[in-house]
């Protein structure tokens, strides 16, 4: 598994508005779908293209076109649709599967509540959304989930990750790829990212 933390000067300045604690939600949004898709431009660079040849305005060209597994977009409710219009900015044709989980704020471990993924899914590569990766419980469950439904190919794309959750997520799915905009310092003792960005779903719906 590799992960691959984006040190893009744009998505070092976007982060850097998004952790102000008194973003509106409108601010949070705009800056969670932006920052989605420099990860989706970083998270996408090595999908195989093949040559074609079209008609252009003076007659034959080649061009390349991307050839292989399609993807499925997959976020997270909640927080996770936040960053789908920024990736689908990017990947407008992409299928969408959708996985609802929500951490229990006492023992932080996910209880998945919805689950409806595209046809095929095995022929296509997912790319998970999800705003924070905490202890990695919910990345976790929601690749389980996958892998279930005979999905091969799996890269997640994160805001905000810690150490901690990331090594799970590797010792339990090596094949996963991560791509985040910053793997921040620790948790805290109620299991939130720091410095982090606070509840990213509350922030994205206005619900506090
Ligand atoms: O790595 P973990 O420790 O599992 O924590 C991360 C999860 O917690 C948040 O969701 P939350 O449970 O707050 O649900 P919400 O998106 O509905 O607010 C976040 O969006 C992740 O899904
Ligand atoms: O810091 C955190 C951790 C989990 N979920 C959040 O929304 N924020
Ligand atoms: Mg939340």
């Amino acid at each position: 598994m590799a992960v691959f933390e984006v040190n893009h000067p744009l998505v070092k300045h976007k982060l850097g508005l998004i952790r102000q604690h008194d973003i509106s939600t409108k601010d949070f949004r705009e800056l969670a779908s932006e920052i989605a898709r420099l990860l989706t431009y970083e998270a996408t660079k090595d999908l195989e293209t093949e040559p074609e040849t079209i008609t252009g305005w003076n007659g034959p060209v080649k061009v390349e076109r991307i050839k292989g597994k399609k993807i499925t977009v997959v976020p997270i409710l909640r927080a996770g649709l936040g960053m789908m219009d920024g990736v689908l900015d990017l990947i407008p044709s992409a299928r969408v599967s959708v996985v609802g989980l929500y951490r229990n704020e006492e023992t932080l471990e996910p209880v998945a509540y919805y689950e409806k993924f595209t046809s095929n899914i095995n022929d296509r590569t997912a790319l998970i959304l999800d705003p924070m990766l905490a202890t990695g419980g919910s990345l976790v469950a929601c690749i389980n989930m996958l892998k279930k439904a005979g999905c091969t190919s799996i890269r997640g794309l994160f805001l905000v990750a810690v150490p901690e959750g990331i090594e799970r997520v590797q010792k339990e799915h090596p094949d996963v790829d991560i791509y985040v905009a910053s793997i921040d310092e620790k948790l805290n003792e109620n299991g939130y990212i720091l410095p982090g960005l606070g509840d990213a779903g509350d922030k994205i719906f206005g619900t506090k």
